[in-house]
């Protein structure tokens, strides 16, 4: 794992953006094409503000949450809506999206026909993940329902619940994170690093985080 610390978030999230658009770059001058996964919670807002207004080749970037919860896009718990308002604006409004959340009472109806259109694009070209002071990540959490699963399965997709979590969520597993070709993660807070300290010598069911640890750049500023 590689450890950036920055002065402050706003030059966090500035660098940040312009290494996942050279990243994305790349992919696309190797493959063609690239796909990309981001998180969704309070902290991404302002690197998808910087992201969205960089010049690449957006039409051939397919882009998919991390993680949703299992609610509408008019909620504001949607991670959709957070990246409809600030990510698929500008340049970045020719990408194409990839939802984790299909109208349905429960996540599990839809699971099959959400990982079918994820396949074609996996193995993932990058990926940023955020992760909470709990030490879950993406939609990873300790103590959740089918935690085996999010971090032992073969499985693209798990839906789950968490005590965590007030709705049911849906999440990439650790095994798709993992096999990512670049994986960031971006924390804000003196709180989130020392979660993050600690996860290094915890298991991954204790603190999900770490399954993702090893080839992750992680990018803090304390405010
Ligand atoms: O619920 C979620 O939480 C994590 C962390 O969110 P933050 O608000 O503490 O930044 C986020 O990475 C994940 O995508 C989201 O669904």
């Amino acid at each position: 794992m590689e450890f950036v610390e920055y002065a402050d978030s706003e030059m966090m999230m500035i660098d940040l953006a312009d290494r996942l658009a050279s990243e994305l770059r790349a992919a696309i001058a190797a493959d063609g094409r690239a796909s990309l996964a981001v998180p969704g919670g309070t902290t991404p807002g302002p690197v998808f503000d910087t992201l969205s207004a960089i010049s690449l080749d957006w039409d051939k970037v397919h882009v998919m949450l991390t993680d949703e919860r299992w609610v509408p896009e008019s909620s504001e718990r949607s991670n959709t809506g957070l990246l409809k308002r600030r990510l698929f604006t500008g340049e970045a409004a020719a990408a194409h999206y990839l939802p984790l959340y299909a109208e349905a009472e429960r996540p599990e109806e839809k699971l099959d026909e959400l990982q079918q259109q994820l396949a074609p694009h996996l193995p993932l070209s990058v990926v940023l993940l955020g992760m909470g002071a709990d030490m879950h990540t993406a939609s990873i959490f300790p103590g959740a329902d089918r935690l085996d699963a999010a971090l032992n399965g073969e499985e693209t997709l798990v839906a789950m619940r968490a005590p965590g979590a007030p709705e049911p969520r849906i999440t990439l597993s650790a095994k798709v994170l993992q096999d990512s070709m670049r994986r960031h993660i971006v924390i804000i807070g003196a709180e989130k690093r020392a979660a993050l300290e600690k996860a290094q010598s915890l298991s991954p069911e204790e603190a999900p985080v770490a399954a993702v640890l090893k080839g992750a750049t992680v990018h803090w500023a304390e405010s």
